[in-house]
């Protein structure tokens, strides 16, 4: 009996164990007792990013027999009794290319950021936080999965006092099939302006120069390096920009696997592609990451003019 894998399934337990997370995350922020702990100067880790983690990788396991998995947080998993429902996307079976419908475990890296942007949580910011699963396929990514804790199903943002709206949103696509979750949501006034998303925490004067070398019309600066593949891929953006070491491959396998089953492109910024890897010096994105939905060489071009 082999312990290969349908995808579609595996995607529906990352769905449903993200979903729970989200409760995790939530109930962690809610309590007002975060538990932090700095894992380095400028890189915090709560109680939240942990639990989510054991709880995602703990129900993966039960599941699942020899998956190779890359979580964030380095840290035990205790035995779980969480069986994530595999069947939450029967309904998508005809739209499963062939080649995913029995996968070699050996072919996979499960790539888990279980709570993205940190920073921004501890700061009481949270629409930019996100959980992110995603799976790689040989290098490259197949399938990806985002949930957003702290925003209703549409995505919309509300304040801390409008907590109850907080019922959570899922983005998730396996490359190849049609992307139902996803909207665009540019803003009519900015129509034909080119709009650059970066970095907040970490701006930097080579940042400022790279996006000089864009001149757009309009620069935000945001947390999360998953909330800015979002507003790339839900067209509020046409260009993440982060020509920095700083991301690492859990921060950008489930954004960029969506970012593909929307025709986008992430390379780093002198268009090379990204590899995914077990491999410890490649986890970090040395280079930085550039992020479109179009033009990708255009801007490649002007960054490196
Ligand atoms: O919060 P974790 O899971 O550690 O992931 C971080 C990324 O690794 C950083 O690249 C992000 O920093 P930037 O906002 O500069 O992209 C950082 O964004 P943040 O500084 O806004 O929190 C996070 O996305
Ligand atoms: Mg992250
Ligand atoms: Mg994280
Ligand atoms: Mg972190």
């Amino acid at each position: 009996m082999s312990n290969n894998i349908n995808l579609l399934e595996l995607v529906s337990a990352c769905i449903d164990l993200a979903e729970q997370s989200g409760d995790i995350i939530r109930d962690v922020f809610k309590s007002g007792s975060l538990g932090v702990q700095m894992k380095a100067e400028d890189d915090p880790m709560t109680k939240a990013d942990l639990l989510s983690q054991q709880h995602i990788i703990g129900g993966l396991n039960n599941v699942f027999k020899d998956l190779i998995i890359v979580g964030e947080e380095s840290c035990e998993i205790p035995p779980s009794t969480t069986i994530p429902n595999i069947h939450k996307l029967d309904t998508q079976k005809d739209n499963l290319p062939q080649q995913f419908q029995s996968l070699d475990p050996k072919d996979l890296i499960i790539f888990i950021d279980p709570l993205d942007a940190t920073r921004e949580f501890t700061l009481g910011r949270v629409h930019c936080v996100m959980t992110l699963i995603g799976i790689s396929f040989k290098g490259k990514p197949i399938a990806g999965v985002i949930y957003q804790p702290f925003v209703d199903k549409e995505g919309h943002e509300s304040t801390r006092e409008e907590s109850d709206k907080w019922t959570g949103r899922t983005v998730w696509a396996i490359v190849g099939m049609p992307v139902e979750s996803v909207q665009d949501k540019r803003a009519p006034e900015d129509k034909d302006k080119v709009i650059i998303v970066t970095t907040a925490s970490h701006y930097t004067q080579k940042i400022e120069e790279s996006i000089k070398k864009i001149n757009p019309d309009k620069v935000i600066k945001t947390g999360g390096a998953g909330y800015k593949t979002l507003m790339v891929i839900e067209n509020r953006a046409d260009v993440y920009v982060f020509p920095s070491v700083g991301s690492k491959l859990w921060d950008i396998c489930a954004p960029h696997a969506i970012l593909l089953a929307v025709g986008g492109t992430l390379t780093d910024p002198f268009g090379k592609d990204i590899l995914y890897s077990t491999d410890p010096s490649l986890i970090e994105n040395k280079n930085g990451i550039v992020i479109t939905t179009g033009n990708h060489k255009k801007y490649i071009d002007l960054l490196n003019k």
